[in-house]
């Protein structure tokens, strides 16, 4: 009846990575060996109770791995502990009940989020935490689910990528619409949306979430419908309720159902401590659309081919310094404005950097200290392995973000005090204030956690706190001690340490006065006892606790004389002698009773100072926005100044003009190997929006195509450009046909994927948008090629007329395109000098007509013979004798 999580996954036709060998049963263990497996099985019987909530527990969730707490571990039983033993390479160790055995298998607690990581990231498996809690009432441990972790509810920082968002995404259909709502809850970033069904895709590619939730009510012909809406993609799909809340007139009918779905998704995951999803309405919603091919194929997020983030745009442009500003950088790049205003701010600010180097130097420097506010303050809010001294990283994100800002402040009032030319410069620094003043005033709560807090207190806590965890189960004997072996300097490391200021309320002062007191009365009972047994001559006297002979004094026996009546023997070894004493029993218990006291009241205080972060939680929010902004701003102005980057002229008019421009990915990797870029110029405007590119194979096109899209994106998106000059008229969508790949899983081959992909254009495209099509017609006849290429470009000069750059090997289309279009050719070369040849990269007017195919092939390696027969092949043929038997005899008779 069991059914585990990788059989459900597998059932449900759910990608999952599971080991190659099948699961095996176990081998039964020997009696000895169950001892000391390293997980710590001990070999008792399992308590009626506690199997009966594990068997509950597993038909409750049967797509989930249960991970049960048991003292210090946690555990999987039956098929469960072969699953886990197998994934995580443990041995498998036994447990029995009535005389039945059966398989278990588990980890410290201490280990989770590391295993977390192995089984819901690489394994995508769904994981319930099934928790222990302590009934004081009937002295027993209860158990029961807390949360079921799954790839879009991961909360745990070790298990997250700190650079980029983890997404859980709900999806409604209704009519024509679709309804989106999405957060990482990791972060609490969260959006809804909705949008035409053909742009969901584009949606889902810029998110790239780990889990997308459909309406479990969703009939089969509705799920499929939004199968084929969504395309390819590496989500995993799960289902939950639309559960009835109360609409927010923020968001029409549609988004409100996503946020609802996405909502109750969140409730059955995170079930103990389930956070309020109030998506965030974006100010900036004019945006430039990305479609998921222009995504993939510009190479944004990863490359094409190995799928790595080394060698994308992103990374290759990222000089951020922050979490929160690499995660904003890739949203900026994926989501460009279409917005003129917000891009001349971004321009401003990042005009300003760039040519204060100075400042520049500052902010970065102070930005590295500024730590990921939002996963701390969702750690500290959602108690996913929150210690209290988080509070102290949120304390010192406040402080950090106020005095970035206070340097960028102090730096305006300098200059104004010193600079008579301030005024040239106003509109950049008008953008910089407007973003930096948008700070909210947290700096007094910060002030507040800091005097409240005792800091190095907190942390030794939080230290030893997680050192118990790891050593839990270890036996270990409580003493305090009061040691006179080496001197008569008395040490006492086991008081208490306080980590919460007396002056925070009343009660904790008044606890760590009678603290205060009892330590007093303990030091002088001390200097008594020290007399007391000098007098004997006794050595080595020490105080102790611990649970079999309460509180006592130990001592080296050394003489016959006798203690006053007080001491009382309650143990003695051959050298040793150990004595209770009333007086010390007193002290030692009041002291012990009074540091639990001061303890809860400081953990109180704790929780208290937790809630009211939880009500600034919004402005902490904000302000790691305004920081990410700022990184993201101050990364752009880095890249400018070392790249030497322009910033763009935008304009509402239909053009592009670009001088020298270049590609960032490829001039990077041109530059290690000690190669150099050849830039290339963009002359569009409304009289000629259509370049098509001819050139040799491997002469540049591609490049130069997916350059200028890249421009464009970096514009808008705010950055500076890599160009000498460029001037951009806005775009409001990018679309593009680049690449050649099949889509086996969705039944469609090469050419049928390159023609939706180019019906998807020609639907779409509107005379703002910007079209790079490379190479359309080639997965078929040259005849059959042509004609569509030919056709397409005509339906984009005189339908769509969108800006568009056209690569592509047919020369014929010269010939066929003349006339009035606004259509300008354009060509790379292959030269060849002294035997060796070329590529100039460099773009004059006209057509190449030549793609000299045989020469990249030889300098590719194809082996010489078969080189010399398709050079003899191709100066016997020609487009008009290809099919004539004279030609053919020819070809044959070589
Ligand atoms: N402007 C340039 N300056 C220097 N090197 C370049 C430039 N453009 C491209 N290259 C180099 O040439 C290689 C091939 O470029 P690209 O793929 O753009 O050629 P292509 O003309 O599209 O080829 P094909 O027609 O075979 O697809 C690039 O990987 C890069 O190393």
């Amino acid at each position: 009846m069991l059914r585990t999580a990788v059989n459900y996954l597998k059932s449900n036709k759910i990608k999952i990575q599971i080991p190659k060998t099948p699961l095996t049963k176990p081998n039964k263990p020997k009696e000895d060996a169950l001892r000391i497996t390293p997980f710590g099985y001990s070999n008792e019987h399992l308590s009626s109770d506690l199997l009966k909530n594990v068997i509950t527990t597993i038909n409750n969730h049967p797509d989930s791995l249960v991970l049960t707490r048991v003292g210090g571990f946690y555990e999987a039983y039956y098929d469960h502990a072969l699953d886990l033993s197998k994934l995580l390479s443990f041995s498998v160790g036994e447990k029995s009940y009535n005389k039945t055995r059966f398989p278990m298998a588990g980890f410290p607690s201490y280990q989770l989020q590391k295993h977390l990581r192995t089984l819901v990231v690489d394994h995508s498996l769904f994981v319930a935490i099934n928790d222990q809690f302590f009934n004081h009432a009937t002295g027993a441990f209860d158990r029961k689910v807390t949360r079921v972790i799954t790839p879009g509810t991961l909360i745990d920082e070790s298990s997250l990528n700190p650079s980029t968002h983890n997404f859980l995404v709900s999806v409604v259909l209704h009519g024509d619409c679709v309804g989106l709502a999405w957060s990482d809850i990791s972060t609490g970033d969260s959006y809804a949306e909705s949008c035409i069904p053909s742009d969901l895709k584009s949606f889902i590619a810029r998110l790239s979430p780990s889990e997308i939730v459909f309406d479990i009510q969703l009939t089969s012909a509705q799920t499929q419908t939004l199968h084929s809406l969504l395309g390819a993609h590496d989500s995993i799909i799960t289902h939950a309720h639309i559960s009835s809340q109360p609409p927010s007139p923020l968001y029409t009918p549609i988004e409100n159902a996503a946020i609802s779905l996405l909502q109750s998704r969140i409730q059955a995951s995170l079930i103990e401590n389930t956070p309020s999803i109030t998506p965030t309405k974006e100010t900036d919603s004019h945006k430039l659309i990305l479609d998921a091919q222009t995504i993939r194929g510009l190479e944004l997020k990863s490359t094409i081919r190995e799928n790595r983030a080394s060698g994308s745009l992103v990374k290759a442009v990222r000089r951020t310094s922050t979490q929160q500003g690499n995660r904003l950088l890739e949203r900026w790049l994926c989501e460009p404005s279409s917005d003129i205003a917000v891009i001349t701010a971004r321009h401003d600010c990042v005009a300003l950097l760039t040519s204060r180097k100075h400042l520049r130097r500052h902010l970065r420097a102070m930005l590295r200290d500024i730590e990921d506010g939002p996963r701390l303050l969702q750690r500290v809010l959602l108690g996913a392995s929150y210690k209290p001294s988080l509070l102290l990283s949120v304390k010192r994100v406040m402080e950090n973000s106020h005095n970035v800002v206070s340097a960028i402040l102090a730096e305006y009032d300098h200059e104004r005090d010193s600079n008579e030319d301030l005024t040239a410069h106003q509109g950049e620094w008008q953008s910089l204030l407007t973003l930096s003043n948008s700070l909210r005033p947290l700096i007094k709560f910060a002030q507040r956690i800091d005097s409240v807090i005792i800091e190095d207190a907190l942390r030794a806590k939080d230290d030893e706190s997680e050192d118990v965890e790891e050593s839990e189960g270890e036996s270990s004997e409580t003493s305090e001690t009061t040691d006179t072996r080496k001197s008569n300097t008395q040490t006492y490391n086991d008081d208490y340490k306080r980590s919460i200021t007396p002056q925070h309320s009343p009660a904790i002062a008044k606890l760590n006065k009678k603290l205060d007191k009892l330590y007093e009365q303990r030091n002088k009972f001390v200097s008594t006892v020290m007399q007391d047994l000098k007098a004997t001559d006794a050595s080595h006297v020490a105080l102790r606790s611990n649970q079999k002979l309460g509180h006592y004094i130990t001592a080296r026996k050394s003489s016959v004389k006798a203690l006053p009546t007080a001491y009382q023997i309650v143990a003695s070894q051959k050298s040793t002698a150990s004595y209770s004493h009333p007086q010390w029993t007193a002290i030692k218990s009041a002291i012990m009773d009074t540091s639990d006291e001061l303890e809860r009241a400081e953990r109180d205080a704790l929780t208290s100072l937790k809630d009211e972060l939880a009500a600034e939680s919004e402005a902490f929010r904000h302000n790691n926005h305004l920081i990410a902004q700022l990184d993201v701003l101050t990364s752009f102005a880095e890249m400018a100044d070392e790249k030497h980057w322009v910033r763009p002229t935008m304009t509402t008019e239909r053009c592009l003009h670009v001088t020298d421009g270049r590609h960032p990915a490829v001039e990077m990797a041109l530059h290690d190997s000690l190669n150099s870029f050849t830039p290339n110029d963009v002359n569009m405007d409304r009289n000629a929006y259509i370049n098509t590119i001819f050139g040799p194979n491997m002469g540049g096109k591609s490049t130069y195509l997916r350059q200028n899209a890249i421009i464009v994106i970096m514009a808008q998106a705010g950055s500076f450009v890599p160009a000498r000059a460029a001037t951009i008229g806005l775009v409001d969508r990018v679309f593009s046909r680049i690449g050649a790949s099949d889509d086996l899983s969705g039944g469609r081959s090469t050419f049928m994927v390159e023609m939706s992909e180019a019906a998807e254009i020609l639907q779409n495209a509107t005379p703002s948008s910007l079209v790079i099509m490379d190479e359309i017609g080639r997965g078929t006849t040259s005849l059959d090629g042509l004609s569509l290429a030919y056709a397409i470009l005509l339906h984009l000069a005189q339908e769509n007329k969108s800006r568009t750059f056209f690569a592509t090997h047919f020369h014929e289309l010269e010939d066929m395109l003349s006339g009035d279009l606004p259509i300008k050719h354009l060509s790379t070369d292959l030269v060849e000098k002294d035997g060796a040849f070329s590529f100039t990269y460099k773009l004059r007017d006209g057509v190449c007509r030549d793609s000299h195919g045989i020469v990249v092939a030889r300098l590719a390696g194809i082996p010489t013979q078969c080189i010399e027969k398709a050079q003899h092949a191709n100066s016997v043929l020609t487009p008009h004798n290809m099919h004539s038997s004279d030609a053919l005899r020819v070809l044959k008779n070589a």
